[in-house]
């Protein structure tokens, strides 16, 4: 069979540890809500965010009905849109550095030398996915990137989504090969006709679903797919 065209990647417990996103990213945007909106609530970005808040959650106070959210980890856009928005300063100031697995970077770019194209497909939203990957302890990786993905694009979990995507690409879905470690986006991808692979990282405590060929790294990866070698 022939090596995929392009590698479509998700990020917690695929390229970057389920602890950084939840003990570190969670938690920092969490304690800095109240700072932010009293420094900047009245910006543009920030106020058609809460327009989106009230829209989704009608009838609540948007500060406490984003606080709902982030204490129940919903993949909601405008929670995603606001903590990117709080990230980028921690990113800027150096508070925060993108986190990779070891084995990420140096497979990434040899993918991309070898011509294959990379993507992200997160629920974190775009400006924070580029946030991280531009700020990783290997450098900024966003030049390696075609396209970044976010919940704008569809669920997760959703057939279609993946489907988009490809077309963003401009790809048959067949070229493309989708990376996560969890099962039911592998699920939707694999039946919108992606390739897939399931991320099962022994640090993360990732459980094999058994429905996925599984690797426990990039270079695994590389390996099973005939990707370009690190
Ligand atoms: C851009 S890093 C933050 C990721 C995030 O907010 C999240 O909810 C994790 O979602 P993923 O789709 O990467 O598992
Ligand atoms: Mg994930």
């Amino acid at each position: 069979m022939t090596s995929p065209r392009a590698v479509l990647m998700d990020i917690e417990g695929t390229t970057t540890s389920i602890a950084f996103v939840k003990d570190r990213l969670f938690p920092f945007a969490e304690a800095a809500l109240d700072g932010f909106f009293a420094a900047q609530g009245s910006a543009p970005e920030v106020a058609a965010i809460l327009d989106q808040v009230r829209a989704a959650a009608p009838g609540q106070d948007p500060v406490a009905a984003l606080r709902g959210w982030m204490a129940t980890d919903a993949k909601v856009t405008p929670l995603k849109a606001l903590q990117g928005l709080i990230w980028r300063q921690g990113y800027a100031d150096g508070r925060l550095k993108g986190h990779l697995w070891p084995d990420v970077a140096a497979c990434l770019r040899a993918w991309h030398a070898g011509g294959v194209t990379l993507a992200v497909y997160s629920s974190g939203s775009v400006a924070a996915q580029r946030d991280l990957f531009g700020h990783t302890e290997h450098g900024d990786l966003v030049p390696l990137f075609r396209g970044f993905f976010d919940t704008r694009v569809g669920a997760k979990r959703e057939a279609p989504s993946y489907a988009a995507i490809a077309a963003a690409l401009g790809l048959p879905p067949g070229d493309i090969l989708f990376l996560s470690d969890i099962a039911e986006e592998l699920d939707a991808a694999a039946a919108a006709g992606m390739r897939v692979c399931q991320l099962v990282r022994p640090a993360d405590g990732t459980l094999a679903s058994g429905r996925h060929p599984e690797e426990a790294d990039f270079p695994g990866v590389a390996r099973r797919f005939g990707l370009p070698a690190a």
